[in-house]
């Protein structure tokens, strides 16, 4: 399924594992086309199980032909807890990816987790600044905010992306890049998060969906019904193009 006026793309996949292959390609082909296009390839990943559905990028042909000195890795939305915490980001994706990739150390963008939510969302947000004016991150000609090149989400069963949950009055933040949350409703409830203008301005974003969990919360967002109020993945319309991998399970409800 193809919509070109908003540039949506969804697919499906037998598997799970179908879709890792499938991910790892497309991952790569895009990491080619930025290092060759602007030097390098900045790539947001999330939480979640998002980080095993990239676990083929750390195998061949990928693991030798990916030019990882290009990538500059950072974070949709991290926990406020220490970075060797079970519930980090950071630390899921350190033990799942980064540690099986030769990504150079200073290129992984990392949260300050010695701040508390509000100092460390105003300090990622700096290191983003800092990164615009010299030159790693694109900013977009469109709406001024950072232009990543590749944000890998997840979505829960609510819908929620990155730590932006339904309902939530961070849904309408249109000033700051990056902000925090002390009430999340999914534990642990002290988060900092990327906002919809930052998100809404990355080139590409993949949405990464399998398993039962989420076949619902699919149903809304790509089924055809009528949600008085759009969930927060609805909300998700990158610059150029997003693309959903779902395998067949998460699926299921779209094919009946
Ligand atoms: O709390 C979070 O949840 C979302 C979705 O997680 P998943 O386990 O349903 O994939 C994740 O994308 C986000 O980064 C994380 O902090």
């Amino acid at each position: 399924m193809a919509d070109q006026n908003n540039k949506k793309v969804v697919k499906v996949y037998d598997t799970e594992q179908d879709v890792a292959v499938s991910l790892a390609k497309y991952v790569a082909d895009l990491s080619a086309k930025f290092a060759k296009e602007r030097g390098s390839f900045t790539v947001v990943l999330s939480g979640g199980y998002l980080i095993d559905s990239i676990r083929k990028l750390t195998e061949p042909p990928y693991v030798d032909s990916v030019e990882w000195s290009k990538w500059h890795v950072f974070w949709v939305d991290e926990r406020v807890v220490p970075r060797n915490h079970v519930d980090s980001n950071y630390k899921l994706a350190f033990d799942g990816f980064l540690s099986k990739v030769p990504i150079p150390a200073g290129q992984v963008y990392a949260i300050n987790d010695a701040l508390s939510a509000e100092g460390a969302a105003e300090d990622y947000q700096t290191v983003l600044k800092h990164l615009v004016d010299t030159g790693v991150l694109a900013k977009s000609s469109v709406t001024g905010f950072p232009k990543f090149d590749l944000m890998l989400l997840g979505m829960g069963p609510d819908g929620h992306v990155a730590s932006l949950f339904p309902g939530h009055p961070l849904l309408e933040e249109n000033v700051k890049w990056v902000t925090h949350i002390m009430d999340s409703p999914k534990p642990p409830p002290q988060r900092i998060t990327f906002t919809f203008p930052v998100i809404n301005s990355s080139a590409y974003i993949a949405m990464v969906v399998c398993g039962p969990g989420e076949v619902d919360a699919v149903y809304k967002a790509l089924g055809k019904t009528e949600n008085p109020e759009l969930l927060p993945v609805q909300r998700v319309t990158p610059e150029e193009e997003l693309r959903w991998f779902l395998d067949k399970v998460a699926a299921s409800k779209l094919q009946e």
